[in-house]
């Protein structure tokens, strides 16, 4: 009747466990009521009831389909997606997390190294490129996550009191001489992808952590600086699982909750809206999992400009969680269809949430467009996380894959720009279709034919 439990956890013992004083059907009717949920609420519906084992069939088809409903109450029955670029700028990171094998230890690109490391670093010039291929294709938007290089400073004036540190080693800064490559600083990368006004969305909290390393400036000057080169919004990736002791476990290396929080403010206060992210299905429990739902809704209700949440399964296959045995596997199909489900239905103060193909695949992808999610995510052209860790379902949507995805599960195709302000409906019986936001978008098909994923 139940799916097996998501990962075997041999010897983490956490404070935080599952357990509620609350009923499931209580928890269902408020869902229903339109009643906002606590924590407790939401740990009965993500587990379908803490008072059996497993995951009931029957009760997660009544939380799948309050979730739907809420849905078409909130966004309508419009599927959006964004014509974008995904352009990592480096693989070049020693933060160390577990989860994450995009990364490639710094130390593989220094001038002096084997060049052998099978990562990459792009220039500010390397980067333009990129960005202006993609916004002849037509983009509207380049999204731009990136490892924490040493030789990344944020301008010049960081750049020398990095230079200037008695020992810059422990704020993890190295020259660009030292490297084959030269990342340059951030606001030089932002400016270069900023190509026709394309929408850029970049610096994630961690990467706003590094641009600030050894100063006293706030997220709120450092993203100030960046907004004036050119930056648009950013993601908020790096969330993972907004509790401290689930953060020890899978990324000690990284920023902590409150630290998180405090970026994500300091993007908003510079006037940037920003996503937000969950990666669950490791070694967390579906406490932590409604736990990091309850800080991502306090902080939207403090600065509403949140546009979009977006959950993202873990993808295990060649990741050191799994190569060290903490995890056997990812989240179930059920666990994901729950996890968009309660995040839609806690979440009452985000408009969109987003279901990622790019880890999800495409039939279940769509299965979940009805269970809460609206959003289907963006072309992306490159993918490159996902890849290196295992997942395998491509790097690429042209915008004809989804009109036909979109219009298969009787909804609208609906372009979007990044922040969902402009909105361009696809007739699907218009063709050939092709992106219309961009600044150089005329509805040309992106890469007909060519793409890997493109229909034939
Ligand atoms: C790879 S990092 C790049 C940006 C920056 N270094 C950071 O940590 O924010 C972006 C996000 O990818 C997600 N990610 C990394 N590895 C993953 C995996 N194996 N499965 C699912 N998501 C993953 C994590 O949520 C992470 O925060
Ligand atoms: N969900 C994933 C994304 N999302 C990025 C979006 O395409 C877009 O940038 C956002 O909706 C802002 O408009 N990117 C990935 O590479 N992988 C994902 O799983
Ligand atoms: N979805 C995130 C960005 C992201 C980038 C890479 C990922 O692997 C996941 C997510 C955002 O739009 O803000
Ligand atoms: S998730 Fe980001 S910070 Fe962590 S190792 Fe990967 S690239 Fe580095």
């Amino acid at each position: 009747m139940s799916d097996p439990p998501a990962a075997a956890v041999d010897g983490i013992e956490f404070r935080h466990v599952p357990e509620t004083d609350q009923h499931f059907e209580n928890a269902l009717a408020k869902a229903r009521d339109g009643v906002r949920l606590t924590v407790d609420d939401g740990v009965e519906l993500l587990t379908t009831g803490t008072d059996r084992a497993g995951i009931d069939p029957a009760r997660k088809e009544a939380v799948l389909e309050a979730a739907d409903h809420r849905r078409a109450e909130v966004v309508g029955d419009d599927v959006t997606f964004v014509a974008n670029l995904n352009n990592n700028v480096t693989t070049a990171c020693d933060t160390g997390c577990l989860f994450c094998n995009f990364k490639d230890r710094a130390s593989a690109f220094e001038a002096d190294a084997p060049d052998d490391h099978g990562g990459f670093t792009k220039t500010p010039a390397e980067s333009r490129q990129a960005v202006v291929d993609a916004v002849d294709l037509g983009i509207s938007e380049v999204c731009s996550v990136s490892g924490l290089h040493p030789a990344f400073a944020l301008d010049a004036d960081h750049r020398e009191l990095l230079e200037a540190a008695t020992d810059p080693d422990a704020l993890n800064y190295r020259p660009p001489e030292a490297y084959t490559t030269s990342p340059g600083t951030y606001v030089e990368q932002i400016r270069a992808m900023s190509v026709d006004g394309v929408h850029v969305h970049s610096i994630t909290p961690e990467e706003a952590y590094h641009a600030r390393r050894g100063t006293d400036r706030s997220y709120a000057e450092v993203y100030r600086r960046l907004r004036d080169a050119g930056l648009d919004s950013a993601p908020g990736t790096a969330a993972e699982i907004l509790v401290d002791e689930v953060r020890e476990v899978i990324c000690p290396g990284k920023m902590d909750t409150e630290e998180w929080l405090d970026a994500m403010e300091g993007a908003m206060a510079a006037g940037l809206p920003v996503t937000a992210t969950i990666m669950y299905g490791h070694v967390e429990n579906e406490m932590h999992r409604v736990m990091h739902l309850k800080r991502v809704r306090d902080l939207q209700d403090r600065t509403g400009g949140i546009t979009e949440f977006v959950p993202l399964s873990f993808i295990h296959q060649q990741t050191p969680l799994a190569e060290q045995g903490l995890v056997d596997g990812g989240a179930t199909d059920a666990e994901d269809e729950l996890m968009i489900a309660v995040s839609r239905l806690f979440l009452d103060n985000i408009e969109n949430l987003q279901t990622s193909w790019v880890k999800f695949g495409d039939a279940k992808s769509l299965k979940t467009l009805s269970c809460g999610a609206n959003d289907f995510m963006g072309t992306l052209l490159s993918e490159e996380i996902t890849k290196r860790a295992g997942g395998d379902y491509g790097e690429f949507r042209s915008v004809a894959d989804y009109v036909d995805m979109v219009t298969a599960i009787g909804r609208r195709p609906v372009e979007r720009s990044t922040n969902y302000e402009r909105r361009y409906p696809i007739d699907p019986d218009d063709g050939p279709h092709g992106p219309r936001l961009g600044p150089r978008a005329d509805g040309t098909p992106m890469l007909d034919g060519t793409a890997p994923t493109a229909d034939d």
